[in-house]
């Protein structure tokens, strides 16, 4: 098993006032998988994508890449976890506003001894004629390509994205859906995705719902489609 989660548990605070987050979460990920983590406000869904980004630890239970818990890492092991096989896209797009699309790209390549190509990344991400725009001439959606290109060109094993459409409209939201399939199918990294959005569960191969905190369904996707045929 890839990715596998077990007995996940977090909470805030202490007292009357502790909160529990996260109450025993269980699920696995294949290899090459996308994952949907679908839940409503507050139910746990970006502090479990913490967790498994080495960002927060849990209280208890664990997360294991390929065999290897977190936490049983060094903080310098966990460090290198982070730079080398996570990426992050989250709804704030968060480039470097003084760097052009190639450079905020070229960022992401430092972190990795074996980068992707990022003239042909460029191409993939359809950026290669905007290459030279700093963020402020690029559109929403163009700059949520710069952050995806940022967290894939270091190829890495996981893609983590945290409502990363959250702050696009119907149309340039489907183009990035698209875009993170595109990117599965070509390198192979495994996508865990945070949303809102019901109807992206049918581009998952699995699909994870929380409440308050505990998984209310966990279950293999037979019928996914590609995201451009999505619908809501
Ligand atoms: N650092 C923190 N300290 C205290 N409480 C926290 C902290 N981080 C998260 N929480 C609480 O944990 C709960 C779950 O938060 P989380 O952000 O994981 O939910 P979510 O499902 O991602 O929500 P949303 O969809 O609104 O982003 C919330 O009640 C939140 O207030």
């Amino acid at each position: 098993m890839f990715l596998e989660i077990h007995e996940l548990k977090k909470g805030y605070g202490s007292g009357e006032n502790r909160t529990e987050v996260l109450q025993g979460i269980d699920f696995t990920v294949n290899k090459g998988e996308i994952c949907v983590l679908l839940g409503p406000s507050g139910s746990g869904k970006s502090t479990l994508l913490n967790i498994i980004g080495g960002i927060d630890t849990a209280d208890s239970g664990y997360v294991s890449v390929n065999g290897e818990k977190t936490r049983d890492m060094s903080e310098k092991t966990l460090t290198r976890y982070r730079r080398k096989h996570l990426g992050y896209v989250f709804q704030m797009y968060n480039l470097i506003p003084n760097l052009n699309v190639k450079e905020n790209i070229e960022v992401g390549a430092y972190l990795s001894d074996s980068p992707l190509d990022i003239d042909d990344l460029l191409h993939t991400l359809g950026l290669y004629e905007h290459r030279h725009k700093l963020p402020n001439q690029l559109s929403g959606g163009q700059q949520q390509r710069t952050s995806i290109g940022r967290a894939i060109v270091k190829n890495p094993d996981i893609l983590l994205c945290d409502e990363p459409t959250g702050a696009l409209d119907y149309h340039t939201s489907k183009e990035i859906l698209k875009l993170i399939g595109d990117v599965n199918q070509k390198y192979g990294n495994t996508v865990i995705m945070v949303t809102h959005n019901d109807a992206i569960k049918n581009m998952a191969d699995r699909v994870v719902k929380l409440r308050d905190g505990a998984i209310r369904k966990n279950y293999c996707n037979e019928t996914k489609i590609a995201a451009e045929d999505l619908e809501w």
